[in-house]
């Protein structure tokens, strides 16, 4: 029996936040796959509270919320050879996690926006106050990167995993609905820090395919739109 496990698909973005940090400190675990709008028993019985995913499962006690959960694998496992993904410093471990619950307050509702849009006036509003967001991002990576590769300056830290698990996300609805959401001429500094991001071994490791997210992305589209025409009729 593993003594690490991850109740969730690396799909989500928030359940990749937790595969990162894993793949951050090397620690082996077992992905439980949760199906597409179903809650198993586990789930159920490990996050009563919210019932989402992810929920990491260490010497069978559950811990839920990704952010809690990043924050547990930093402190569980510090002697990975990585070093902290929390800053050492308080005012900076503050920083970052003033914007991560930025991310997850306002900027992540605004790109669910965008794909929920249903005439084109209210894409290009939920697009307009998507990029404001991520602008507000870009002053922040400036600040906090000190001209390094990552928020968390040398190597990837808190904020970069928080955020980073949304990279993907957005490349895709890139693509499937054909623009531009991170502007590399407004957001030079946040293009680049994908770049590194992307390119950090232990995000390869377990960031999903483009092309399966791209997938996703249109068949709950899909779904929606379906479920959409349905209602009017
Ligand atoms: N605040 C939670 C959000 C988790 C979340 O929204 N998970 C989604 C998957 S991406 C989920 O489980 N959705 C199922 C549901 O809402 O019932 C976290 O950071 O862990």
């Amino acid at each position: 029996m593993a003594a690490v496990k991850l109740i969730g698909s690396p799909i989500s973005p928030f359940v990749l936040r937790t595969m990162i940090a894993l793949s951050l400190k090397k620690v082996e675990y077992e992905l439980l796959p949760e199906k597409l709008g179903e809650k198993s028993e586990l789930l159920l019985k490990s996050n009563p509270v919210y019932k989402k995913i992810p929920v990491l499962i260490h010497h069978d006690r559950p811990i839920c919320e990704s952010a809690v959960i990043v924050e547990y694998i930093d402190q569980v496992w510090p002697e990975s050879g990585y070093g902290a993904i929390l800053p050492a410093d308080a005012y900076h471990r503050a920083l970052h996690r003033f914007w991560t619950f930025y991310v997850d307050d306002k900027l992540f509702p605004s790109l669910v926006a965008i794909g929920k849009a249903e005439t084109e006036e209210a894409k290009a509003e939920a697009v307009e106050q998507f990029r404001a967001g991520l602008r507000l991002l870009e002053e922040a990576f400036v600040k906090l990167s000190e001209g390094k590769a990552f928020f968390g300056g040398d190597q990837v830290g808190f904020l970069d995993v928080m955020l980073g698990c949304f990279v993907v996300w957005i490349e895709a609805m890139e693509e499937v609905l054909s623009l531009e959401l991170l502007e590399e001429a407004t957001m030079p500094a946040l293009h680049g820090w994908v770049v590194s991001f992307r390119a950090h071994e232990a995000v390869k490791e377990v960031m999903p395919e483009s092309g399966k997210v791209v997938e996703f992305f249109k068949m709950i589209r899909a779904m929606r739109m379906k479920a959409a025409a349905d209602a009017a009729n």
